[in-house]
């Protein structure tokens, strides 16, 4: 009996001694059963987590669309504000590379040279009248030069720099009045007609200048007068958007004088303080184009006197462009030139040609196709680039 009870007694502390085995171990193992049903929601949960902001995106973002930040930015066509005038001529020097390889490095080379004989002064002469700087000025400037390094004596680097650079200042008239007409007077605006033959580059020239306009403080309007080319009125109001300036223009061939009276009444209403009047191109030869070109002059006359005409000529056509320069100085009264594309030539020379042979002033040179290219004319800082740096 007795050792019934002892198998029984040691029974129970094996049974209670394996339960307390057990039990504990249940404890610290991870609560299986209940996670193991929501393990599929877990897997999906852990790339989710972090992917959540991305996989909830979606949904905002179906409604973004309408929401599109761009929709206001499509509003606002973010108006441009244009480099200041300023300085552009030194920002712009580099571009007048292919002139600066004429005169800095041909002709300060041929100047520097230890004995300038005949044929020397003959190549210099070349050159000049290569860089387009006409017949006429370079003779002028030859004898100039000739007269002054003999007197002189002139024989370093610097001072052959120096020289040269006096005679092409003095060639370029750096007395003349290149101001441009643009201010209104009292309640007028002043109103500038841009002409020339086609493809010069007026439309452009015409955008560049509400922007040089705009840069230095005016308000401006522009008239797109140019009603052959249907291209130009949207080239035009194109350049106004970016700058928030107004374009006037009529329906394809309306009568470009009409548009142009249009865009003086309208810049007179809106108390602009430029209007600027873009033409359509027009070859010097034909008669009645020229015969219009006067008449869209006068029908804006009637509002009041056209402040500026300005001539723009491509720089590339070389001597060419005086003659027809020439004709429409007659038709209508040119008080500036704008030459443009002078940084697609090595005949930087043509700025003197062209005031030489017109006497008018150059005022604004075009020196690329970027919007803000094109810059004041100032004639000691064209030939400090033409001559370039260091040279
Ligand atoms: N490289 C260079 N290109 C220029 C310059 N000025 C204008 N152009 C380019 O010359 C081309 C003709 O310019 P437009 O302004 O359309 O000429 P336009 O005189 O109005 O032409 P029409 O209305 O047909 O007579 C364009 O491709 C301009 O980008 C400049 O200074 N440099």
């Amino acid at each position: 009996m007795d050792y019934v009870v002892v198998a029984l007694v040691m029974l129970g502390v094996l049974v209670l001694g394996g339960l307390g085995l057990v039990v504990p171990r249940l404890r610290r193992r991870p609560p299986v059963p209940p996670v193991t049903p929501s393990s599929p929601p877990v897997i999906t949960e852990k790339p989710v987590p972090e992917a959540s902001p991305v996989s909830v995106a979606p949904a905002p973002v179906v409604e973004a669309p309408p929401a599109v930040v761009e929709e206001p930015a499509v509003e606002e066509p973010a108006v441009e504000r244009p480099e200041p005038s300023a300085g552009r001529l030194v920002r712009l020097r580099a571009r007048l590379s292919r002139s600066q390889n004429v005169f800095g490095k041909g002709l300060l080379g041929l100047l520097s040279r230890d004995h300038i004989d005949d044929d020397t002064w003959e190549e210099i002469e070349d050159s000049l009248i290569g860089a387009d700087v006409g017949i006429e000025a370079t003779t002028a400037i030859v004898e100039r030069l000739r007269e002054r390094t003999r007197v002189l004596g002139t024989k370093t680097a610097a001072d052959v720099r120096a020289l040269l650079a006096e005679e092409l200042v003095a060639a370029l008239e750096p007395g003349m009045d290149r101001t441009l007409r643009s201010a209104p007077t009292g309640d007028t605006p002043a109103v500038i007609m841009v002409v020339g033959v086609n493809g010069a580059g007026k439309t452009t020239t015409c955008g560049k200048i509400a922007r040089v306009l705009i840069a230095d403080g005016r308000t401006v309007l522009m008239g797109a007068a140019d009603t052959f080319r249907a291209a130009a009125a949207e080239q035009l109001a194109t350049w106004g958007s970016r700058v928030g300036a107004e374009v006037v223009r009529g329906p394809e061939g309306a009568d470009p004088a009409s548009v142009a009276f249009d865009a003086v009444k309208r810049g007179i209403e809106t108390r602009v303080d430029t209007v600027l009047v873009d033409t359509a191109g027009r070859l010097q030869n034909k008669v009645g184009l020229m015969d219009e070109l006067g008449k869209v002059k006068r029908v804006v006359e009637k509002h009041g006197p056209v402040d500026e005409t300005l001539l723009v000529l491509d720089a590339t056509t070389g001597q060419n462009g005086l003659e027809q320069a020439r004709v429409f100085t007659e038709v209508v009264d040119v008080t500036g030139v704008v030459l443009t594309k002078l940084d697609g030539t090595a005949k930087g020379g043509i700025v003197i040609a062209v005031q030489r042979k017109l006497g008018i002033p150059v005022k604004l040179v075009g020196l690329g196709e970027g919007p803000d290219d094109l810059a004041p004319f100032e004639p000691v800082q064209f030939v400090d680039a033409l001559l370039g740096t260091g040279a």
